[in-house]
């Protein structure tokens, strides 16, 4: 495969059964594959889009003192600011070219979870960030609701399959912004090869060359959405549940040519995540006759915390 399927949401929201089958089978057929698909028709609107955009790019344009402020420390970085350089690839020792905000849960009727979960961080600088970014959030959610019911029954599952494991999960908005170039990068890119931990990740922004997509054959493939849609990727806490039947597919995100080393890069992933207790035991329909299961059991936020540790966003 060479270029990334597209797919339309309304098609599964509809009351039309053969558009709705068909959806499912795009959607499943491009996790198979390639791991990644384009979706338009989600739930967030142009107006909202532009106001994340807008608010996200004062953020980074404040000083770094006062973004400093908001990197708090004993928060492994799940919260808040994150400054440059400080997050490597698993694997890797340089830090990624990039900083980046986080928005996490939003939980109003479980005081257990929102015990668990760190509060979100309000920047008292700009009255409107905090406000634009948690609708954001709420949309992406939404959104990701639906793929999972579309991937729950491409899985043979019931519809409803990952909504008790989502509702109140440990997602994450991340504005990311990769700062102009100004000296010759050493060993460093804007985001080293990886694969996303979450069950899957819906990206924004991904409308300029610079994400790329590694297919079956180890080519890399450009990843470039139009701009209604959102790229949405498997990651590798839904890899685990299906017994790699669903790729997570190693991705990154080249430095630009030298002319637009000027140029920032803004990208905006939400990363779907379920409750911490979600098992993420491979399901044993995913396991053919004869083979073994590629993975050990390990529960959502077991794996969530090894894979903090090898990103250096937490020590241990
Ligand atoms: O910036 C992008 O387009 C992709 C970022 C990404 O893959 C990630 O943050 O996991
Ligand atoms: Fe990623």
């Amino acid at each position: 495969m060479t270029s990334i399927p597209s797919v339309d949401l309304t098609d599964f929201l509809s009351n039309d059964p053969s558009k709705k089958t068909k959806f499912i089978e795009d959607i499943g057929n491009a996790f198979e594959n390639i791991g990644f698909v384009a979706l338009s028709g989600h739930f967030l609107s142009d107006t909202l889009v532009s106001q994340l955009y807008e608010e996200i790019k004062k953020f980074f344009d404040l000083p770094q003192e006062t973004k400093n402020k908001y990197e708090i420390e004993g928060l492994g970085g799940q919260r808040g600011y994150t400054s440059f350089g400080k997050e490597h690839a698993k694997g890797r020792k340089e830090g990624d070219l990039k900083e980046f905000w986080h928005f996490g849960q939003y939980v109003t009727d479980n005081p257990a979870l929102k015990e668990e979960y760190p509060e979100n961080v309000t920047v008292t600088e700009l009255p409107r960030f905090n406000a634009v970014g948690k609708e954001t959030y709420q949309m992406l959610e939404k959104t990701a609701q639906y793929v999972l019911r579309a991937l729950a029954l491409h899985l043979d599952l019931e519809e409803t399959y990952f909504d008790v494991w989502i509702k109140n999960g440990n997602s994450i908005l991340r504005p990311i912004h990769y700062p102009p170039i100004t000296t010759e990068p050493k060993n460093a890119v804007r985001a080293a090869a990886h694969g996303d931990i979450n069950l899957i990740t819906l990206l924004m922004g991904a409308h300029g060359k610079g994400l790329q997509v590694k297919n079956h054959q180890g080519e890399w493939v450009d990843a470039i959405a139009k701009p209604d849609q959102l790229m949405i990727n498997v990651g590798d806490m839904l890899s685990r549940l299906t017994n790699n039947r669903l790729k997570s597919t190693i991705h990154q995100v080249v430095n630009p040519p030298r002319e637009l080393w000027n140029t920032s890069r803004y990208s905006i992933p939400f990363f779907m995540h379920p409750i911490s207790e979600m098992p993420l035991n491979c399901l044993p329909h995913c396991v053919a006759q004869g083979q073994t299961k590629a993975y050990e059991d390990i529960t959502a936020g077991e794996f969530l915390h090894q894979r903090l540790i090898e990103l250096g966003l937490i020590k241990s």
